[in-house]
């Protein structure tokens, strides 16, 4: 039996094992936890959109049902995948996360984007499958650069309006076709603050599933500019001295991360490792 959580595409025609229940609400939970006994779940009064087959937890076979509505299940309550990336259990919050974009996913390639027609799941793979047009379609996965910006004891952080208020952040961006990650890391850093970096260094990745991002993590040194704001996108965005640190972004993300790194190299303590 491996021990934690593995993907996995299973047959949903067996029956047995645990199953997690999504809505735009986020998951089901209760004292135990958001992992339910499958075919209790499954006798309850739920309107379900589709099931998936989504991996094993300690060797337990673990199913999403993904449901039409928050609908209401007595002593169980509705929570967004945020909460539980914040609070709970980080192997949970790894099988939410999949569990949360393989649902975002299906649902949303119902249909095929080429000829319109209803598409099915493709079995032992994941995948949709459009027959008349033979289109394939798979997970989206949208990569990211994030950057921690330095110039010695300083570093530089910014704020989106989106932000909760006082949170000051690394900067990132999307890749677009045709770059790399590092052209996409140069060109969002002049778009968002219009400064110039140099040797840039690779640190890390983690996957984001809000809705589906992968980021990859990078370190650069400053190397001209001043800072000007992109309007709407940036709010604020200032060199930090290390010894005196806005309120930083929750500790499991890559952006805190980096500023911890950082941070740990500059003042000589032990290095943070990366959340997965
Ligand atoms: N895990 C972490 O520590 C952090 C994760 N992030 C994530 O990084 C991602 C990118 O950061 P942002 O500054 O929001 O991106 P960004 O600087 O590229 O700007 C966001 C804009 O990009 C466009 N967009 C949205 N989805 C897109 C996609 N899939 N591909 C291309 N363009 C898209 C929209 O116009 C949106 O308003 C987001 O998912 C964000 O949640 C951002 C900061 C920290
Ligand atoms: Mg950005
Ligand atoms: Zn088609």
């Amino acid at each position: 039996m491996t021990l934690g959580w593995t993907t996995a595409v299973l047959d949903t025609d067996k029956p047995g094992g645990w199953a997690v229940a999504r809505s735009s609400e986020g998951f089901l939970y209760d004292d135990n936890g958001a992992l339910f006994p499958r075919e209790w779940l499954k006798r309850q009064d739920l309107a379900i959109l589709a099931e998936h087959g989504i991996g094993h937890l300690d060797g337990e076979p673990v199913y999403l049902l993904e449901l039409q509505r928050p609908d209401e299940v007595p002593g169980c309550s509705w929570k967004g995948l945020r909460a539980f990336m914040l609070e709970g259990d980080h192997t949970l919050y790894k099988v939410l996360g999949y569990a949360a974009q393989i649902g975002t996913w299906a649902r949303e390639h119902r249909f095929c984007g080429n000829c319109g027609q209803a598409m099915l799941q493709v079995p032992r793979e994941r995948a949709m499958y459009c027959q008349p047009c033979e289109l394939r379609s798979y997970p989206r996965i949208s990569p990211s650069m994030i950057v921690l910006i330095t110039r010695g004891d300083e570093i530089l952080l910014a704020r989106s309006p989106r932000f909760v208020t006082g949170v000051y952040s690394t900067l990132a961006g999307f890749a677009e076709p045709g770059e790399s990650a590092e052209e996409c890391l140069v060109r969002e850093v002049r778009e968002e603050v219009q400064i110039e970096v140099k040797n840039i260094e690779y640190l890390g990745s983690q996957c984001w599933p809000f809705p589906h991002s992968m980021m990859l993590g990078f370190h650069a040194e400053y190397a001209g500019g001043e800072i000007v704001c992109q309007e709407d996108e940036i709010e604020d965005a200032q060199w930090f001295n290390v010894h005196a640190l806005p309120p930083l972004p929750a500790s499991r993300s890559i952006a805190r991360y980096l500023i911890d790194v950082y941070v740990a190299r500059r003042l000589g303590h032990a290095e943070p490792v990366l959340p997965g």
